[in-house]
């Protein structure tokens, strides 16, 4: 369980959270919905532990973050800008990742590329993939230790179609496995397809009741 209490960040004197209060229950999907700016990216990062609020906090498990822990402690994060490493192969890069929390196997890492649709044997580095590849490779890097709490900014932009469907239906997998997923998407389908709940947001603020 994720509580959201009295968040509030500003950036450059702009308030970007505006008293946000939010509740994700385990085991279900939400998705993020407004306009460019209106603070999903926001709220993803907070919940990632990437930035410290000015007021409020959020609370994983019991615990709150950057006071008993620095992230959540089974994150998967597909955020912005690609963070795969583009000088190693998809392989390389999940591997050096598995060395951190040592929970994946070689053959974890081999299934997470086969399910985004790529292939664990390409020599190719990162950097020679194409877009929609590299956010596949994004998708594997966020799922590949199955994690408890899955959090994706726009996962399915640049994702040719059968693509889209194969991905969302990797994120029904990894909700019936019993990871709780938090979307931000333009997508409407993504929204209507995929989210239990879907949290609308303006101006930093969450504009439905929850
Ligand atoms: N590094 C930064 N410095 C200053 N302001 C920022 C920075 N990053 C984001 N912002 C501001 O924070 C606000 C919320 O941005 P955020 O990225 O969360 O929006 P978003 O809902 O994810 O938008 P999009 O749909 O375009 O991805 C915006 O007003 C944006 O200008």
């Amino acid at each position: 369980m994720i509580r959201i209490e009295h968040a509030v960040k500003y950036l450059d004197k702009k308030v970007v959270l505006d008293d946000v209060n939010l509740e994700f229950e385990d085991g279900k999907i939400y998705g993020l919905r407004g306009r460019n700016g209106a603070g999903k990216t926001m709220i993803l990062r907070a919940i990632a532990g990437l930035i410290h609020l000015k007021h409020g906090t959020i609370t994983i498990d019991g615990q709150i973050i950057h006071q008993d822990i620095d992230f959540p402690p089974e994150l998967g994060l597909l955020i912005e800008s690609n963070n795969v490493l583009p000088d190693f192969t998809l392989r390389k890069n999940l591997q050096l990742l598995a060395k951190i929390r040592k929970v994946a196997t070689d053959e974890m890492i081999d299934e997470a590329i086969l399910r985004v649709g790529l292939d664990p044997k390409d020599r190719r580095k990162v950097r020679q993939y194409s877009l929609g590849m590299k956010q596949r490779a994004a998708i594997a890097q966020a799922i590949f230790e199955q994690p408890k709490l899955i959090l994706l900014d726009e996962p399915t932009n640049a994702i040719d179609l059968d693509g889209v469907k194969s991905m969302r239906a990797i994120f029904e997998q990894e909700k019936q496995r019993g990871a709780s997923i938090i979307l931000a998407s333009h997508n409407p389908e993504d929204l209507s397809v995929l989210a239990d709940e879907v949290i609308d947001m303006a101006e930093g603020k969450v504009i439905n009741a929850q």
